[in-house]
């Protein structure tokens, strides 16, 4: 199967301290990959690379998404679901919705599926300061069904969600992998069904010089994480 995303000799550095180094792994449509790794090893500040929003410090990273061998420089075809998440304060769940709507140049017919979806759609008047964390977070899960994006990157997706949420988003990984699309998750403990593991050791960890990475999904057959 064509992989829809390759990554290859990826570093980053913040000050002096070097992050992680040499990371290369490729992700063919319809599978999961889960970052996994200590507290400030890096996960956040990879997927952040991998959405484009910050450069590597090393590296190249390449999607394959729209089927001509490269993504071209106005589609980056990922949905970046991260630790802030973008809610205002005095707009109703509805209103962010149409302005997401309409930033990625969808009609409104996508709002009220995507908020009952994640069981929104009855609080759709209340303003986002009106919402717990748990509701943030279903509102910013919302925002992934309103367009397709074929790689969706996940910062910590469970967080904050309770055991009906964190089924929910299982469930939006499953549907997005059936339509051939890619996930890759920063996680800390619960693991994502069918996922592929990779660890991002501390450069201490790694040895000599390899690369800071290592796919840890062979090492966990028969185990019960
Ligand atoms: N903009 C920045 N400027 C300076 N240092 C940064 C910046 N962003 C991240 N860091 C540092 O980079 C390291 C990696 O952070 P990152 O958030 O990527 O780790 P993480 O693996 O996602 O951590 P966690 O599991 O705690 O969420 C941390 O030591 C952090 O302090």
């Amino acid at each position: 199967m064509e992989n829809l995303l390759i990554v290859r000799n990826v570093g980053a550095t913040r000050g002096y301290r070097t992050l992680f180094k040499d990371i290369s792994f490729e992700a063919k449509a319809g599978e999961i990959l889960e970052l996994r790794g200590e507290n400030g090893s890096g996960k956040s500040t990879l997927l952040r690379i991998l959405a484009g929003l910050t450069r590597p410090d090393a590296g190249s990273i390449a999607y394959h998404a729209d089927g001509s061998g490269s993504h071209s420089s106005s589609f980056y075809p990922v949905h970046f679901l991260g630790h802030q998440d973008g809610i205002k304060a005095q707009e109703s769940v509805e209103d962010q919705m149409k302005f997401w709507a309409s930033f990625f140049g969808e009609g409104k017919g996508k709002i009220q599926p995507a908020l009952e979806r994640v069981g929104l759609w009855k609080r759709r008047d209340v303003p986002g300061r009106g919402l717990s964390a748990g509701q943030r977070r279903r509102l910013s899960l919302a925002r992934l069904l309103i367009t397709y994006r074929p790689v969706w990157l996940l910062d910590e997706p469970f967080a904050a969600l309770d055991t009906k949420g964190q089924e929910l988003v299982k469930e939006l990984i499953a549907n997005h992998n059936d339509e051939g699309g890619v996930v890759i998750a920063a996680m800390h403990g619960a693991a994502i069904p069918n996922a592929r593991a990779l660890e991002i050791l501390s450069p201490r960890k790694a040895k000599n010089s390899k690369p800071t990475i290592e796919d840890i999904s062979s090492l966990e057959i028969g185990s019960s994480v």
